[in-house]
């Protein structure tokens, strides 16, 4: 299979109008940005020297109330490291992409980080559209933020596609003597809901990896599934991967 190459680097903008790209060319927002179909298919190598190649590419969105830890899982997944300090609440809407080998294809994410804050909420409706998949983060240390998450699924479903990938998050397990969302109520609202559900850390790295792989893998076998292949199924890989790794791997 022929492979493209990722756009490194970051973008950030707060225009809703900014057309994804293949990421072929050039730097930023509208080269970074994929075509509004979403999905991009290689049709022959790239020419250029610098750069990771990647097979497919797909849009992740990062979503929830502001100060859930968005941010905090995106540069964690990216750069390994946790944004300590004070919260700078981001504005307005970012992406990173990360290049991630599943099954010996390079997946591109282009990640998208929105702002929680309702002020920038117009923005966010303008991305969804285009989205393959969505982190939906709540803060466990946080009723208010578990509570909206009912808002949140509304809202995705009126904005994003049909078939968008939901997984459910709730951020900060590490914060055991601040809990408020019990694990057990997590799990029985993304039941409800029928979306698959894990909880994350940014500051320790707890299921942080697993979370973009498990998307990954989902949104990969969608585009690459032969017709005899089984479908995958997301909780029971991110069970089992849970299990393997006695339900605590960074
Ligand atoms: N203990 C703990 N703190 C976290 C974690 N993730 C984020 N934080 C803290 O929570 C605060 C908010 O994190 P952000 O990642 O900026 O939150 P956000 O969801 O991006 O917020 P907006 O940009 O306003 O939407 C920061 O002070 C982080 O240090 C985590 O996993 N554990
Ligand atoms: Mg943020």
């Amino acid at each position: 299979m022929s492979r493209k190459k990722a756009v490194k680097g970051k973008g950030s903008s707060k225009s809703p109008k900014a057309s994804p790209s293949s990421g072929r060319t050039g730097k930023g927002l509208a080269a970074a940005a994929a075509p509004s179909s979403g999905l991009v298919y290689p049709s022959r190598p790239s020419i250029s020297n610098s750069g990771e190649f990647y097979d497919i590419a797909f849009k992740v969105m990062l979503v929830g109330d502001s100060g859930v830890g968005k941010t905090c899982l995106l540069v964690r997944f990216k750069d390994g490291a946790f944004l300590a300090g004070s919260f700078i609440s981001t504005v307005g809407i970012d992406f990173r992409n990360k290049v991630m080998s599943i099954d010996a294809v390079k997946v591109k994410l282009q990640i998208w980080d929105t702002a929680g804050q309702e002020r920038f909420r117009s923005v966010t409706h303008a991305y969804y559209r285009d989205a393959h998949a969505l982190l939906l983060l709540y803060d466990v240390t946080n009723k208010a933020s578990f509570d909206n998450i009912r808002a949140w699924l509304t809202e995705i479903h009126e904005y994003a596609q049909q078939d968008v990938v939901v997984m459910l998050l709730g951020n900060k397990a590490d914060s055991t003597h601040d809990r408020a969302v019990k694990r057990e109520e997590g799990e029985k609202l993304a039941k409800e809901f029928g979306v698959p559900f894990m909880e994350t850390s940014a500051k320790s790295g707890l299921n942080v990896e697993l979370a973009f792989t498990a998307v990954a893998k989902e949104l990969k076998h969608r585009t690459m599934k032969e017709p005899d292949e089984p479908k995958f199924q997301l909780q029971e890989y991110v069970d089992q991967e849970m299990r393997t790794a006695g339900c605590c791997r960074s």
